[in-house]
């Protein structure tokens, strides 16, 4: 039986000015670096002993993992970073104040942006400053692969080539993992992991900073799921 610990970040800076986010690499709030502290007490106390973290290439992810290992003293276990676990790429909408948003766009169509399967956002072009693909940390990455905007249903197609690769073959092992990510690349794993269907999956909300803890059988089939 192995163990798997989803933590979304704590709240960043752009929560709390509630901005669209996706790819933009923002900081975390005061208040996040708590929520991220406290989630590593919680590991602790729960006497969690992980073996590997994985996270994105997004800073506000990397810096939970490393205030939670920290203070579960286990910043030590390996860890790898990847774009596959970057948050939802939103698009033009990216910077855009959510409330502002659904005043603009309405509340309806601005719930289905953020929440539905396989509706799209408005897409970014190449050329924006705030692609992707004027930026160097994915300069090694097929352009091709490389989103203007992103919905859940694409989310989960880049996501699930990492967790065949990288996540499952360890807790295949026996290892106990935790993946330092964000709201939708979680709720595309969690979508993968308990077998939620495309129209449910509206109504998942995972908070921030707080550790949602799997014990999986051999064939990674979900025994036990706690939040901490
Ligand atoms: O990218 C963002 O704006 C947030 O991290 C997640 O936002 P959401 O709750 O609107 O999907």
């Amino acid at each position: 039986m192995s163990k798997l610990v989803f933590i979304r970040h704590g709240q960043s800076e752009w929560n709390l000015k509630n901005l669209f986010t996706g790819w933009t690499d923002v900081n975390l709030s005061e208040n996040g670096v708590a929520e991220a502290k406290e989630a590593g007490r919680k590991l602790k106390d729960a006497g969690i002993q992980l073996d590997q973290a994985y996270t994105s290439v997004l800073k506000r992810a990397i810096m939970t993992l490393h205030y939670a290992l920290e203070e579960s003293d286990q910043l030590w276990i390996p860890e790898v970073k990847s774009w596959r676990l970057n948050e939802r790429h939103y698009g033009d909408l990216q910077g855009q104040n959510k409330a502002e948003a659904a005043e603009k766009f309405g509340e309806e169509q601005v719930h289905i942006w953020r929440r539905s399967y396989d509706v799209l956002p408005p897409m970014l072009s190449e050329d924006d400053p705030r692609s992707a693909a004027q930026d160097r940390r994915y300069a090694n990455l097929d352009p091709n692969v490389i989103p203007g905007g992103e919905n859940l249903k694409v989310t989960l197609e880049r996501v699930m080539p990492f967790w065949e690769d990288h996540i499952a073959p360890d807790l295949l092992a026996g290892k106990n993992v935790i993946v330092a990510a964000h709201g939708n690349s979680l709720r595309a794993l969690t979508k993968y992991l308990e077998g939620i269907s495309d129209d449910d999956i509206i109504n998942l909300e995972i908070p921030t900073g707080q550790p949602i803890v799997y014990d999986l059988d051999e064939n990674l089939k979900v025994v036990d799921k706690k939040q901490l």
